[in-house]
């Protein structure tokens, strides 16, 4: 499924697990959203379901009565929600509906249906309590801190980059939030950029660029997601450029992120471009072992779930791209648990993500780092054995290691053997000195996330 359409249909869905584990509530905010859902989307979810249970497992959709409920619902949560209205679909993984229930579904009321968005669109859940702090995401936590307490201050704008589902939506939600648990009169806008053109189309297209303008630019602070999608759209960037002059000029603050930093940003106009960079960016890194380790452990506990800490180590020592893969690995293995009526150990983990550790296994060997690497350096994957050493060979060979020590189970010796017989030595200081660059060279950093997502699929 494309990355977007699950960013908007499927990621917000929040979902109860029925305590004999046979069935399964999704609570949608409206009439609309359940009708897309049940209509595209129900027969997959509920063949997945099916999949992760191994046993049929009913699929209900209900509607949420009143606003909060979905943030409130933690997903696969054992409670049942208490403002849920009672008009239940059933639908089977072979996509048909139960046809008893289909005429309380199809009579609803309108009010009833209706939830209104709050203006903000920040989720409570997301806030700084609830993010793990790490040496990855230090300094990116740090300056969003600074903004919730002091914005319009210092690091006006923030740019947040980094690669995909590192915590950057999670970091704008956390600004926005702290911010109005100090200030609730704040004017705050969570937008994700595509939504964003969405609006400068639509007043473009009736006439409504004033109203357009005295929403944007009246705001304390606009938290803007996934700049690079303004990418081309010139009328887009001309309308930020307009709100981001406007805001920056009443002392307003604008939080952005974006997969790049503002330089490697393309087909964006180069005055933005040079705005964006004009107050602090910082870069989220992939989180390291231990905070992956401590995300589990967190993650579980807000789920009032038992994690043995041994699992946490096995999850996030197989589990290494990012922290929505490592959440669905956690899902997948709560929900295998619970269906199966088992406690959760490393065992039932490996079987739970057999999929996942059987793909990673397949994919990520020394020698497909070493084509890989050398692919895109544009060298020879036989300089990864040679014993060559200008920089423009020496340099995408370390980085091999690197990524070789990083990504598969291999030790420093046995690396060192599979590019041509070197000393581990050489390979331990291949690996100190890529990763201590990527700290600091936003370039290094960049290409590191294009050829680990490469690496992994
Ligand atoms: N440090 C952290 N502690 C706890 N949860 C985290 C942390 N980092 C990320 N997450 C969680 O991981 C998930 C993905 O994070 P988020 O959506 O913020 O990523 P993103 O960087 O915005 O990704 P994308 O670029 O795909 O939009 C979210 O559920 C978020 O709460």
């Amino acid at each position: 499924m494309p990355a977007q359409q699950f960013n908007t249909w499927i990621r917000p869905l929040a979902a109860q697990v029925s305590q004999t584990a046979d069935s399964v509530t999704l609570v949608l905010p409206s009439r609309f959203k359940l009708d897309c859902i049940r209509n595209q989307y129900a027969a997959r979810i509920a063949a997945a379901l099916q999949a992760v249970a191994g046993q049929p497992v009913a699929l209900e959709l209900v509607l949420a009565s009143r606003p909060g409920v979905r943030k409130a619902a933690s997903p696969a949560s054992s409670n049942t929600p208490q403002s849920l209205q009672s008009e239940p679909l059933w639908i089977s993984a072979d996509g048909s509906a139960d046809a008893q229930a289909e005429p309380a579904f199809a009579a609803p009321t309108a009010a009833k249906a209706k939830l209104p968005e709050p203006t903000h669109r920040l989720n409570g859940g997301l806030t700084f309590a609830t993010l793990v702090e790490g040496t990855a995401n230090r300094m990116a936590r740090a300056a969003a801190m600074h903004v919730a307490h002091h914005p319009g201050q210092l690091y006006n704008p923030l740019f947040i980059y980094g690669g995909v589902g590192l915590g950057k939506t999670h970091l704008m939600h956390a600004i926005g939030n702290q911010l109005l648990a100090g200030r609730a009169a704040a004017k705050v806008l969570y937008i994700h950029a595509e939504q964003f053109v969405t609006d400068v189309v639509k007043s473009y297209q009736r006439k409504t660029f004033d109203e357009f303008k005295a929403r944007y630019h009246s705001l304390d602070l606009l938290l803007i997601d996934d700049v690079q999608f303004f990418a081309n759209k010139e009328r887009t960037q001309e309308e930020f450029f307009n709100a981001f002059e406007a805001l920056l000029a009443k002392k307003s603050h604008i939080v952005m992120t974006s997969d790049t930093y503002p330089k490697g940003l393309t087909d964006i106009h180069e005055r933005l471009v040079s705005r964006f960079d004009a107050g602090l960016t910082v870069a989220i890194e992939p989180p390291e072992l231990e905070m992956r380790v401590a995300i589990l452990l967190s993650k579980a506990e807000a789920e009032a779930a038992a994690l043995p800490e041994d699992v946490a180590f096995f999850v996030a020592k197989n589990v290494r791209s990012n922290v929505r893969e490592l959440e669905g690995a956690l899902r997948k293995i709560l929900a295998y648990s619970r269906f199966n009526h088992k406690e959760v150990s490393i065992a039932l983990a490996r079987e739970a993500l057999r999929d996942l550790l059987s793909i990673q296994n397949r994919q990520i060997s020394v020698e497909n780092i070493q084509k890989t690497v050398a692919d895109f350096y544009k060298i020879k994957v036989a300089d990864m054995y040679s014993r060559k050493r200008p920089a423009n060979i020496a340099r995408p060979r370390q980085i091999a290691m690197f990524l070789a020590k990083e990504l598969t189970q291999k030790s420093l010796p046995e690396i060192g053997e599979l590019f041509g017989g070197r000393d581990h030595t050489t390979v331990l200081h291949a690996v100190r000195k890529i990763a201590a660059e990527r700290q600091t060279l936003s370039e290094l950093n960049q290409q590191l996330h294009v050829l680990e997502q490469t690496l992994k699929g």
